[in-house]
């Protein structure tokens, strides 16, 4: 099997299905787009720098995504429909692998993230009203100490990751950290099926139990 036959068996095993379309209708819900690549030979993820005028996470890093809206279809459609506003991510073009276990945010936003594979050549159209840059790195980045570094604040399971990515293309260090990390890390060590070099905080095996454990003790404070 090539790395992308890999990945995508390895991340199916972990996909959650419809498990949590019966949770409390009253949630608000967003999705967030994983877009991984081929690109040298090697699995990448894309990303996001939000624009610094939004009034939410103004300027931080994150996946493509964003609220659900009444004419969606399901988690995955939010997520191909942000996708497509915020950098012109033609749907057609997108395999979509599964979606992973949602997160609730601090906000109280119900977040299902959709892991998907789109094409080496795409060229990001950034929304400017919404994305200010979009880059790539190889997904083994979020496996790696070097970068890396851990707040003892408890975040969507464990403490809080953040890593600093210096783009080789542009020279812009990037900050990654929070929600958009710990959903880098999960998707980085499924995809390669490899431990980070540093605490993930959930078994690599079972991630789907630690994943509803932090969901129900969330939804328990509600
Ligand atoms: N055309 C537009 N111009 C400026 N902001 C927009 C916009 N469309 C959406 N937004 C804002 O962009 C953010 C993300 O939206 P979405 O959920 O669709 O991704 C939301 O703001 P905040 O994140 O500041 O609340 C939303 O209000
Ligand atoms: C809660 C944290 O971890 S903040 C730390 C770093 N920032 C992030 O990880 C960005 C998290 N936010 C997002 O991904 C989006 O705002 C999201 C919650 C998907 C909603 O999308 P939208 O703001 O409408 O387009
Ligand atoms: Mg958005």
């Amino acid at each position: 099997m090539d790395l992308k036959e890999k990945a995508i068996a390895s991340l199916k095993k972990h996909a959650s299905g419809d498990a949590f379309s019966r949770l409390p209708a009253a949630l608000p819900k967003a999705s967030v787009l994983i877009p991984l690549l081929l690109r040298h030979g090697k699995l990448h993820a894309l990303l996001t720098v939000r624009s610094v005028n939004l009034k939410h996470h103004a300027g931080e890093v994150c996946f493509p995504g964003g609220k659900s809206e009444s004419g969606d279809t399901d988690e995955t459609h939010t997520a191909l429909r942000e996708a497509e506003e915020e950098i012109g991510l033609p749907s057609h073009t997108v395999q979509v692998i599964c979606k992973l276990f949602p997160v609730l945010n601090k906000a109280g936003l119900l977040i299902t993230p959709v892991v998907a594979f789109i094409e080496s050549s795409f060229t990001p159209r950034p929304n400017a009203d919404e994305v200010s840059e979009v880059f790539t790195l190889p997904l083994e980045f979020f496996t790696k100490e070097a970068d890396h570094s851990c707040y003892p604040v408890p975040s969507v399971f464990g403490p809080t990751h953040s890593f600093m990515y210096t783009d080789p293309r542009t020279g812009h260090i990037h900050q990654i950290w929070g929600l958009t990390a710990a959903l880098a890390v999960t998707v980085a060590a499924l995809a390669l099926g490899k431990k980070p070099e540093f605490e993930l905080g959930f078994d690599l095996d079972d991630p789907a139990s630690a994943f509803r454990d932090v969901l129900n003790r969330r939804l328990s404070k509600l």
